[in-house]
């Protein structure tokens, strides 16, 4: 039976094949190659938990599969600056039209308003997608293991990397952390929804995070709510984490992430 992660990459071979009929690569590879250096989003992270604090990835997200419209005033730009004067280390921002109704433009928004490192938050499936990704200004971008053989990853991560941008690696169990564990990125971003069957868990984190070996830096992403559920994923061994609809949801998303992030150091 096809999962949503199936349906999505799916509709994202077909959009990258349009895309390339449309905006041939050269173009695209001009303007990655004329974009200004990485902000640094692994960096960041690691900067600010070295600091004591958490790396706080905060995501700019109208809408999901799971949850439908999460906020109807979305604004990248305002959402942007709001994040960074919350104390968010770094913005994720989705891409995708079909399922999140998201945009490109909205990743060029959000750079543009703050300082903050930014990974273009897609389903990376062709090396078309990661020079966009440079070529919108990316500073990071996610590859989803469970999306792809291994020798794709591995391909996919080598273009990033010789951009200089980071590269999250993402998995949801065993299999998929040993899998990540034969790429280079140091960023493993474990997932706590399960997207086959769209459910999440934070018992995940805390399965698979002592699993992870000292030299890769631990991202916890999805279905973090509270100073509570942080605290717990600390306790679990994550320092670095990636949220999104328990700050979307928020009308005050500056006042949101301020307390989100006080209550965890409390
Ligand atoms: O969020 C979804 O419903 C979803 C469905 C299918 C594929 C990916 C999906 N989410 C992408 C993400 O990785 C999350 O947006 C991110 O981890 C933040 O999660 P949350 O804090 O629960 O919004």
């Amino acid at each position: 039976m096809s999962t949503v992660l199936d349906r999505i990459c799916d509709e994202k071979r077909k959009q990258v094949t349009e895309q390339k009929s449309r905006r041939p690569i050269q173009e695209l590879l001009k303007r990655a190659q004329d974009q200004a250096t990485p902000r640094g989003f692994a960096k960041a992270l690691t900067a600010k938990v070295e600091a004591g604090g958490i790396g706080l990835i905060a995501e700019i997200k109208k809408a999901s599969p799971s949850a439908g419209v999460i906020r109807k005033d979305f604004k990248p730009a305002q959402l942007a600056r709001a994040y960074q004067r919350g104390g968010a280390t770094c913005l994720s921002v989705l891409t995708d039209q079909k399922f999140f109704q998201g945009s490109d433009a909205d990743l060029g928004e959000a750079r543009s308003n703050c300082d903050l490192p930014v990974i273009r938050k897609d389903f990376m499936v062709d090396p078309y997608q990661v020079i966009e990704a440079r070529a919108l200004g990316a500073d990071c971008i996610l590859l989803i293991v469970g999306a792809l053989p291994d020798a794709d990853l591995a391909s996919l991560e080598d273009i990033a990397l010789g951009y200089g941008m980071d590269v999250l690696i993402e998995v949801h169990d065993e299999a998929e952390l040993e899998r990540a564990l034969k790429l280079k990125s140091p960023l493993i971003g474990i997932n706590n929804r399960d997207l086959r069957v769209m459910k999440t868990d934070l018992a995940t984190t805390e399965r698979l995070a002592p699993l992870v070996p000292a030299d890769r830096q631990i991202v916890c992403e999805s279905g973090i709510d509270s100073p509570v559920d942080i605290k717990r994923m600390v306790a679990a061994g994550a320092h670095r984490f990636l949220i999104g609809e328990a700050l979307m949801k928020r009308p005050d998303v500056e006042m949101a992430t301020r307390v989100l992030l006080a209550g965890a150091k409390t």
